[in-house]
C-alpha cells in the first residue's frame, strides 16, 4: 500500500514501494533533494549488463547522474543507455556513459523517468518536458519501467493539475492536427495549442 511518503514510487507491475522516509533530523528537505533522493533510489533497479532507457527533466537527471557516478566508481559495468531526448542524449555523454538506440537495441531492460502527474490508477501524463514521442517509444520497448515522482505530481484523475496535456504531433500539416485536436476536444473546455 502506497503511504504518504514524499517521494512515492510506482513500477510497471502496479505495485507501489514504499521509500524510506527521507532523515528524520530537523533538516528541511527542498523538493529538488527529495526528488534526488527518489532518483537514486530508482537507480537501485540497475544492474550491470543492462540496457537502460534514460528519462528527461529535473528529476530522471539524479538518475542519469547517480548512473554515471557508479559506473564510474566501477558499481556498475557494461551499461548501454538510450536517452529520450536531446538534452539526456548530451547529459550522459557528459558523464560518459555509453549510448545507443532503439535499432541496435529493440529490447530495453529497464527504464527510469519522471512524469508531469499520476492518478490513483497510476494512469500517468508525461511529456511536458517536450519528448513525448521518444519516451513513449523508449519506455514502451522497456520490460520494466520506474516513474519517480514527489507528491506535487500526484492527482485524484488526470488532469487535475489543470496543466496542459502534452500531445506530440508531426510538423507536417500542423494547422491540420491541430485543428482536429480542436475538434476531438470540444465540449471538454479544452483548447489545442501549439507551443
Ligand atoms: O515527461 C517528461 C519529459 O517529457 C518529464 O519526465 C516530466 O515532464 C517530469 O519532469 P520533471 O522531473 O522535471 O518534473
Amino acid at each position: 500500500m502506497a503511504r504518504a511518503y514524499d517521494p512515492l514510487f510506482i513500477t510497471s507491475d502496479n505495485s507501489p514501494i514504499d521509500v524510506p522516509s527521507p532523515s528524520s533530523s530537523s533538516m528541511t528537505l527542498t523538493k529538488d533533494e527529495l526528488k534526488r533522493i527518489a532518483a537514486y533510489k530508482a537507480v537501485d533497479f540497475v544492474k550491470s549488463n543492462m540496457v537502460l532507457g534514460l528519462g528527461t527533466g529535473s528529476t530522471a537527471k539524479h538518475a542519469v547522474d547517480r548512473i554515471g557516478e557508479l559506473l564510474r566508481q566501477g558499481k556498475l559495468e557494461n551499461i548501454v543507455g538510450i536517452p529520450t531526448s536531446k538534452k539526456t542524449q548530451e547529459h550522459a555523454l557528459s558523464l560518459n556513459i555509453p549510448l545507443s538506440d532503439l535499432d541496435a537495441h529493440p529490447v530495453v531492460d529497464l527504464s527510469i523517468d519522471g512524469a508531469d502527474e499520476v492518478d490513483p490508477r497510476l494512469n500517468l501524463v508525461k511529456g511536458r518536458g517536450g519528448s513525448l514521442l521518444r519516451e513513449k517509444m523508449i519506455e514502451g520497448a522497456s520490460k520494466k519501467f520506474v516513474v519517480i515522482v514527489d507528491e506535487s505530481k500526484m492527482v485524484k484523475h488526470i488532469g487535475g493539475s489543470k496543466m496542459a496535456l502534452p500531445v506530440e504531433i508531426v510538423p507536417f500539416c500542423w494547422k491540420f492536427t491541430a485543428e482536429r485536436l480542436r475538434r476531438v476536444m470540444e465540449g471538454y473546455g479544452c483548447e489545442a495549442r501549439i507551443r
